[in-house]
């Protein structure tokens, strides 16, 4: 019997057959990329949850790579475990049992004080809500992150429009949060986890809020942006709408990953 390709192994997830091209080539998991191509490794890591007297296992034994300067796209169905696993990526929470490694650092065995100021040097997050400061305009609301990481005034100001400029609200830069469309707060948000220049961008579900049009722009923009500055962007989804151009497809299915795809 041929082999299936690795899209046919997609299955059920039709769409991502259709739309997108690929290398036709089955990374899987022993091949993914060699480490020194990656930003990211997580080793023999589960994570559960207690509620009560019942323990949830929401991630199980997941050993996967996440390669340097591309997207990886979380992908699997509602509560199959992807916002724990950018959890982990993000610093935010810790694993149970196995380890994650990010830039070569254990980031699990690192201190309460250690993980934040890991957090603020190399991660920046994009949240499906947003997560902007009301009483900040976008331009504050870019210029805090970077305060915290003690540029100067002069130097906050300058990356701040930058970056703004870049995601297309060179005119919105006194806006606050509640002046803006949900596209515009997204795009405030995009500015600034981009210019606090980390080495990751974890995004959970950034879309979610949005409708399709400007969806669409915001899947757009961050293609972009990551082509354009090469950042590692790791972006966690259940719309396969939302998976789109190159990169690698990471697929969660009951807290582990069952399939990975070289993207083309
Ligand atoms: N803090 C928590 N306490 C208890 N159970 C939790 C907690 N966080 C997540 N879970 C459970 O762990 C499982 C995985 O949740 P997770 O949020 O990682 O999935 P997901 O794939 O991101 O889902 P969704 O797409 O719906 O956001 C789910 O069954 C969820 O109910």
């Amino acid at each position: 019997m041929p082999r299936k390709t690795s899209l046919e192994k997609i299955g059920p997830y039709s769409p991502v057959r259709e739309r997108i091209s690929r290398t036709g080539q089955d990374v899987g998991l022993a091949e993914t990329p060699n480490p020194e191509e990656c930003i990211a490794e997580f080793s023999g890591v589960s994570k559960s949850y207690t509620t009560g007297r019942v323990q949830f296992q929401a991630l199980r034994n997941i050993s996967c790579r996440i390669p340097k300067g591309q997207t990886s796209y979380i992908f699997g169905p509602s509560g199959s475990g992807k916002t724990t696993f950018l959890n982990l990526l993000g610093v935010i929470d810790r694993a149970d049992n196995g380890s994650v490694t990010i830039l070569g650092t254990r980031v699990g065995d690192l201190s309460d004080s250690a993980a934040a100021d890991f957090r603020l040097r190399h991660i920046g997050y994009i949240f499906q809500n947003f997560n902007l400061i009301p009483v900040l305009n976008a331009l504050e609301n870019v210029e805090y992150i970077l305060l915290r990481r003690g540029l100067s005034p002069r130097d906050r100001r300058e990356r701040a429009e930058k970056y703004l400029h870049a995601v297309g609200l060179k005119d919105f830069l006194q806006r606050r949060p509640g002046e803006l469309s949900g596209g515009q707060r997204q795009r405030v948000a995009i500015a600034r986890a981009l210019a606090g220049e980390p080495s990751i961008i974890v995004a959970d579900e950034p879309t979610a809020n949005l409708d399709s049009r400007t969806t669409g722009e915001i899947v757009d923009l961050m293609q972009r942006m990551q082509d354009e500055m090469k950042t590692t962007f790791v972006l966690c989804t259940h719309d396969i709408d939302l998976i789109n151009g190159s990169g690698s497809l990471l697929r969660i299915v009951d807290g582990q990953i069952d399939h990975t795809e070289r993207l083309s």
